[in-house]
């Protein structure tokens, strides 16, 4: 057995073989982000992002960790786990030892320096950045506390992080908040860099655009030219052959050229079944971090967060009684977005009586809102798929930038039923039309619930489309 003194090649070799043994899914939450290092004493400290990856290794990993090390290590020394928070440094040792060499572990700096976040009307932007979507307002708990620790990294350019960093996790638990808060700060703290957003959506539309008009040399620059890409809902782009081929070759020059890429999406890379296996092996060659459903505690805590910066814009004045809360909570299905829709039902009821509205009142407030089990969920793709098939188009048309009636009005309408059949917000279904302002589609479905009393064949199609989507 080989002996070996530096711990960056102890650290190396052991967790590369813990990889071996633990698995991707594990290895990739909890070990990869960890990293060793040296106490003035000559203790070595495993340091894990958060208090709750320290806890998980300690049970699950920390004995075999153990036993691979001091196989390797000539000064037979034993490793401690403790979390960031414990040992007081600001950015990650993970900066300074980079765990296994097939993962990239970037070391320098983001280069290039370019312009603003928008820098020309053909060019790819910050398309749908939502202003509250920030750090301070992301609650944290159990099962997002890894997700959250790895944005702050990503969001503060500390060294030595992972490539791409994708989010994953279901629908409606905060994978767009992250990427947004994310988004803002590195902008903050880093004015002159290029931070790009954009939903996979957006890079779908522009990039069909950029080929009908014969300009995706400009399209691939602006990207390009990125010191930060954020790519939301990757999913989207599942059967897109072209599209996926461009985001690859998107990908792996900004990663040659050691800039930074953030991603989401709701499944782990390897699940994306309907990505083209080499897209899906850049997706999950960096850091995975799994952003899993909200339980109750971290439920409660972001009604109360909503709840608060209502009362700040003055929607409502005063608290809630906390087993209105609880309640509000225990019977509303879904995800944090279904919650956040409960909790502005009840805001904009309850208004400036808010402290003095009891549990039946609650219930009989919430009414429609609080129901008894989770609908079928219809999602914003279907409702493009089918309206598109209903106008016998194809779907990047509804996102498109064309304004001609044959495809604005199939547009509103699709606009609508987003309203209608889903719990997203207007800005969260502008993002979904490819970026397009809250107002734009705030302006389709008030034209659509115009036009629903005044024309016949609008109202069948609306009829026709909602019994299709309901099944
Ligand atoms: N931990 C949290 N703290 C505060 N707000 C949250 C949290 N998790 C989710 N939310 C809120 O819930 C709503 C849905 O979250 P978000 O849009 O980020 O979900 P998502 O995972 O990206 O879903 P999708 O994949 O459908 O886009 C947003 O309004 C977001 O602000």
């Amino acid at each position: 057995m080989t002996n070996m003194t530096d711990p960056d090649r102890i650290w190396t070799e052991a967790a590369g073989k813990l990889r071996a043994e633990i698995g991707e899914g594990p290895f990739s939450s909890y070990i990869a982000p960890s990293a060793v290092r040296a106490e003035a004493g000559g203790q070595l400290i495993l340091v894990t992002p958060t208090a709750y990856a320290r806890d998980w290794v300690r049970k699950n990993a920390l004995r075999r960790m153990n036993e691979l090390w001091l196989g390797l290590d000539g000064l037979s020394r034993k490793l401690e786990v403790r979390c960031r928070a414990e040992v007081g440094s600001p950015a990650p040792a993970m900066a300074q030892l980079s765990p296994a060499n097939d993962m990239s572990v970037l070391a320098t700096a983001p280069t290039a320096t370019v312009g603003p976040v928008t820098d020309g009307p053909r060019a790819v932007r910050a398309a749908g950045l939502q202003e509250r979507l920030t750090f301070d307002s992301f609650v944290e708990g159990q099962g997002n506390a890894f997700a959250l620790a790895i944005a702050r990294q990503t969001a503060a350019w500390a060294d030595g992080h992972f490539n791409p960093i994708f989010f994953c996790g279901p629908y409606g638990y905060g994978k767009t908040h992250l990427l947004n808060a994310i988004a803002w700060e590195a902008q903050r703290l880093r004015p002159d860099a290029k931070v790009v957003y954009l939903t996979a959506e957006r890079f779908l539309s522009t990039f069909v655009r950029a080929m009908q008009d014969r300009s995706t040399a400009a399209f691939k620059e602006s990207l390009r030219s990125a010191d930060m890409l954020l790519l939301d809902d990757v999913q989207f782009v599942g059967g897109k052959a072209s599209t996926q081929e461009e985001l690859l070759s998107t990908l792996t020059a900004l990663i040659e050229d050691g800039k930074r890429i953030v991603l989401s999406a709701d499944r782990a890379p390897m699940a994306l079944t309907e990505i083209e296996p080499r897209l899906r092996s850049h997706l999950s060659a960096g850091l995975t971090c799994p952003v899993e459903p909200a339980d109750r505690m971290l439920k409660i805590a972001v009604a109360q967060n909503r709840l608060q910066a209502l009362a700040r814009l003055g929607v409502v004045s005063g608290e809630a009684n906390p087993a209105v809360l609880e309640q509000l909570v225990d019977r509303t299905p879904g995800s944090v977005r279904e919650l956040e829709g409960a909790v502005n039902t009840l805001a904009a009821a309850a208004g400036q009586r808010l402290s003095s509205v009891t549990l039946e009142e609650a219930q009989g407030l919430l009414g429609a809102s609080i129901r008894s089990g989770p609908d079928r969920r219809i999602t914003v793709d279907e409702i493009q798929k089918t309206t598109s098939e209903h106008f016998a188009m194809k779907q990047v048309d509804l996102l498109s930038e064309r304004r001609t009636r044959a495809v604005a009005r199939p547009r509103q309408i699709a606009m609508y039923l987003c309203k209608q059949l889903t719990t997203r917000s207007y800005p969260d279904i502008g993002r979904r039309f490819g970026g397009r302002d809250h107002t734009t589609v705030l302006h389709g479905v008030r034209k659509i619930e115009e036009l629903l009393a005044t024309d016949e064949q609008i109202a069948k199609d609306v009829e026709a489309l909602i019994r299709k989507l309901r099944g």
